[in-house]
C-alpha cells in the first residue's frame, strides 16, 4: 500500500522536498504560534479560560531517538524506484518529520501523510486541533506545568474533586515517558501543596487544632496501582515469583464491578502514605512490576493499561467526599492488524484494548460535550472495565467536581504518520469551547442555579435555623435529663422570638452581596466549609457542629443542582418531541410498538442529534414517495431505531453480565 512505512522510506527524498516546500510556504503566511504565556510567567498569570474546562486535550510528540530511523525503517530493495547509492546499496534511513507543530496554544499538529498517485508520491497535510501542543523540544517539567499545574489538578483532588490524567498513543510514542514524569512530579508536589491547604483550613478553624495537625498534615493519602491487561485486572503492588508460559508474572485476578451502593472499588492493596519519598518508592515498585512484552512496534511496549489512584481524605472533614487523582498510562493504541503476528492470547488482548480505548473515547467525548453545552449527555461508562474504573469522572450523578486531561502522543516519524492521524483524530474531538456565558436563567424555586442573592440568603438562613433549633433542642434534652435525675423539672423549651435565634454564623459572610447559590455551587466542599468557619459568630455552634453542618449544606445544594439538571434533561427531551410535532403539523399517532417513556428517552439520548436527522430523512422520503407518514413511515422509522437501540443495550448488558460472572469466578 502506498502509505506503508516501507514505501515512505523508499520515496523519502521526494517527501522531504515536498515537506520543505510546504513548510516554507506555510511560514510565509504565518509564523509558528507559541504558548500564550511564557513558562516563567505561568505561575503569576491568572488561569486561562481553558482551565475552566472539564476536559483538556494536549498533543505531544517526542524527538527522534539516536539511530531510530535507521534501525526501525528500511526501504524495500525490490520497490520500484527504490533509492540506491552509487554502489547499488540502499542508503541509511535518515529521520524525516511526520509532524509539524504550527501552534502551541491553541495546539495544532499537522500530520504529513504520504500517499501514491499515478503521477508519483504525494503528501497530504492534515491539521488537528487541541488545547495545547507540545513539540519535541518541550521537556517534561514544562508539560507538567502547562497541564497539571495550570489546570490546578492537585488542588482539585485536595478539595474533594477528581483529577484524571490519561496518556494515549501508539506504542513507542512516549506515553510512559510522560506519565512517569507526571507521577514523579505529583509525588514531589502533592504533599507540600496538601500542607498549604491544610494550614489554611486549620487557620479558619481557629483554636480547635487536632493534636499533631499543626503542620497542616490533615490529609490521609491511600494509593493503589491496578493493571488492566485485556479483560483481566490485577494488582501491580502484589509481588509474585510465579510466571506463566509467556513469562508474565501470575497475579490474582481482581474483580471490577459496582458494589451495592454503586461504587467501583476493586479490592486492591492500599498503602497509606505520608511523604513524597514513600509515594516515589511505591511508584517505582509498581512500575517495575508492570508487564511489558514485545510487539511489532517496540521491544518493551506496554500492552496493558496501568492505573495509579491516589485517594485523598481530609481528616478535618471526615464526611466530605474523598478527592482522587487517577493517572492512567493507556495501552498502545496500534491497530488490531499490527498484532496479527502474535499468538491468540495477545490478539485477544489487542482486541480488548482497542475496544476499551473506543469506549473511553465515547465517554470522554460525551463528558466534554456535556460540559461545553451545560446539558445532559448519555455517558456509557458501564460498557467496559476501563471506563467503569473511571466512573468518578464519568458518572453524571456524582456530586464531585472532576477534570480529565488527555495527552495524546504521536511518533515524530513520517513512516508512522498513518498511526499519528489515528491518534490525533481520536483525541482532537475532545477539544471543546468552554460554555458561553448566558444571561440569567428564569427563576425556578427548585433550581439553585436561578436563585438571586436574597433567595440564597433565605435558603442558607433556613438551613442554619433548622440546625440551630436542633442544637438548642439537643442541649435542652441533656439538661432536662440531668434535672430529672436531680428530681427537678426543667422549664419547657420555648420557641425563640422572631429574629432572636442565634444561628451561630454571619450568613452575609458566607454569601456576601452579589453572591448567589450558583457561585456557592462552584465551591469545593472544603472551600465552603472554610467560608462557614470564617463566618462563625458567637458560641451557638461549636466548630465541629458547624463543620458537619457545612458539609451537609453544600451536599444538599449540590443535590438540588443535580436534581434540577436531571429535570431539565427530561424537559429538553419532551420539548424535542414537541418541536417534532410542530414541525410535522400534527400530533404523532401511537407507534406500532408501545414504548416505555424512559426507554424512549434513553434511546433518544443514545442517538443524540442523529435521532432528528434520521426522522427528517425518513419524512422527506415519505413525502417524496407519497407514503402515509404518520400511520406508516413514522412508526416504522422509530421502531427500527428502537430495535437498533435495544440490540445495543442488550449487548452492553450481556457484556456487563459476562464481566460480573467472570469477576465472580
Ligand atoms: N519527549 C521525549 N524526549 C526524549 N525521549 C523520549 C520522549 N518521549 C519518549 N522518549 C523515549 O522514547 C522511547 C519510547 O517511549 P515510551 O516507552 O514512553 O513509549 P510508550 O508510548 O509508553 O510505549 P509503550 O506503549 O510501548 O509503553 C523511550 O526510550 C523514551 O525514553
Amino acid at each position: 500500500m502506498a502509505t506503508s512505512a516501507t514505501l515512505t522510506t523508499t520515496y523519502l527524498s521526494t517527501f522531504r522536498t515536498i515537506l520543505d516546500e510546504w513548510n516554507q510556504n506555510r511560514l510565509k503566511i504565518s509564523p509558528t504560534k507559541g504558548f500564550r504565556v511564557p513558562l516563567v510567567e505561568l505561575k503569576q498569570s491568572p488561569p486561562s479560560k481553558d482551565a475552566l474546562k472539564d476536559v483538556i486535550v494536549a498533543f505531544r510528540t517526542r524527538p527522534s531517538l539516536p539511530n531510530e530511523a535507521a534501525d526501525k525503517f528500511h526501504a524495500d530493495p525490490d520497490a520500484k524506484d527504490a533509492p540506491v547509492d552509487e554502489d547499488g546499496q540502499l542508503p541509511a534511513v535518515e529521520f524525516c518529520s511526520g509532524i509539524t507543530v504550527t501552534s502551541a496554544e491553541p495546539g495544532v499538529f499537522v500530520a504529513h501523510v504520504p500517499g501514491m498517485k499515478w503521477s508519483g508520491p504525494t503528501l497530504t497535510h492534515k491539521p488537528y486541533e487541541a488545547d495545547l501542543a507540545f513539540g519535541p523540544d518541550i521537556d517534561n517539567e514544562e508539560v507538567y506545568q502547562r497541564t497539571v499545574v495550570t489546570n490546578d489538578i492537585l488542588s482539585l483532588a485536595l478539595s474533594g474533586g477528581v483529577g484524571c490524567i490519561l496518556a494515549y498513543g501508539q506504542t513507542g510514542s512516549g506515553k510512559t515517558y510522560t506519565m512517569e514524569s507526571v507521577e514523579h512530579r505529583i509525588a514531589r508536589d502533592l504533599f507540600d501543596q496538601a500542607r498549604v491547604v491544610g494550614k489554611r483550613l486549620l487557620l479558619a478553624q481557629g483554636g480547635d487544632v487536632p493534636a499533631g495537625a499543626e503542620s497542616g498534615d490533615i490529609f490521609e493519602f491511600n494509593v493503589t496501582f491496578l493493571e488492566l491487561l485485556g479483560k483481566h485486572a490485577s494488582d501491580l503492588l502484589e509481588s509474585t515469583e510465579e510466571v506463566d508460559a509467556q513469562g508474565n508474572p501470575v497475579r490474582t485476578e481482581i474483580a471490577v464491578r459496582e458494589d451495592k451502593v454503586g461504587n467501583v472499588r476493586p479490592n486492591l492493596i492500599s498503602s497509606t502514605l505520608r511523604t513524597s519519598a514513600e509515594l516515589e518508592e511505591l511508584i517505582n515498585k509498581a512500575l517495575s512490576h508492570r508487564r511489558t512484552s514485545a510487539t511489532l512496534r517496540n521491544a518493551t511496549s506496554s500492552r496493558s493499561h496501568a492505573m495509579l489512584t491516589i485517594s485523598i481524605k481530609n481528616t478535618l472533614l471526615p464526611y466530605a467526599d474523598e478527592g482522587q487523582l487517577i493517572l492512567v498510562d493507556l495501552a498502545g493504541s496500534e491497530r488490531y492488524e499490527d498484532s496479527k503476528d502474535h499468538d491468540k492470547q495477545r490478539m485477544e488482548e489487542a482486541r480488548d484494548n482497542n475496544k476499551s480505548l473506543m469506549n473511553l473515547k465515547e465517554c470522554v467525548r460525551a463528558k466534554a460535550k456535556m460540559a461545553a453545552e451545560d446539558g445532559f449527555v448519555h455517558i456509557p461508562w458501564r460498557s467496559n472495565k476501563l471506563t467503569m474504573l473511571l466512573k468518578p469522572i464519568f458518572d453524571i450523578e456524582s456530586r464531585q467536581p472532576s477534570k480529565a486531561l488527555i495527552i495524546a502522543h504521536v511518533s515524530p516519524h513520517i513512516q508512522d504518520s498513518v498511526h499519528s492521524t489515528n491518534t490525533l483524530s481520536y483525541a482532537a474531538p475532545f477539544k471543546t469551547v468552554p460554555p458561553k456565558p448566558r444571561g440569567p436563567a428564569p427563576y425556578d424555586a427548585e433550581d439553585p442555579r436561578t436563585w438571586d442573592h436574597a433567595k440564597t440568603v433565605e435558603w442558607l438562613t433556613t438551613q442554619f435555623t433548622k440546625r440551630a433549633l436542633k442544637t438548642r433542642q439537643v442541649d435542652w434534652n441533656v439538661k432536662a435529663k440531668a434535672a430529672k435525675l436531680a428530681g427537678k423539672t426543667l422549664k419547657p423549651l420555648e420557641a425563640p422570638a422572631p429574629g432572636q435565634l442565634d444561628l451561630g454564623v454571619d450568613i452575609l459572610k458566607i454569601c456576601p452581596e452579589g453572591y448567589t447559590a450558583k457561585n456557592l455551587g462552584t465551591l469545593y466542599t472544603p472551600q465552603f466549609v472554610q467560608r462557614c468557619l470564617e463566618a462563625r459568630s458567637g458560641e451557638a455552634l461549636t466548630m465541629d457542629t458547624l463543620k458537619n453542618a457545612a458539609v451537609d449544606m453544600i451536599g444538599n445544594l449540590f443535590y438540588l443542582i443535580i436534581t434540577a439538571k436531571s429535570r431539565k434533561r427530561n424537559e429538553i427531551m419532551k420539548s424535542r418531541k414537541k418541536i417534532a410535532v410542530e414541525a410535522y403539523g400534527e400530533a404523532p399517532p401511537r407507534t406500532t410498538t408501545e414504548y416505555d417513556e424512559e426507554e424512549f428517552l434513553e434511546a433518544q439520548i443514545f442517538y443524540g442529534t442523529d435521532w432528528q436527522k434520521i426522522i427528517i430523512a425518513a419524512h422527506k422520503k415519505y413525502k417524496e414517495e407519497g407514503g402515509d407518514w404518520w400511520n406508516e413511515g413514522y412508526p416504522k422509522t422509530t421502531d427500527a431505531m428502537m430495535d437498533k437501540f435495544r440490540v445495543h443495550k442488550a449487548a452492553v448488558e450481556a457484556e456487563k453480565a459476562a464481566a460480573a460472572e467472570e469477576a465472580d469466578e
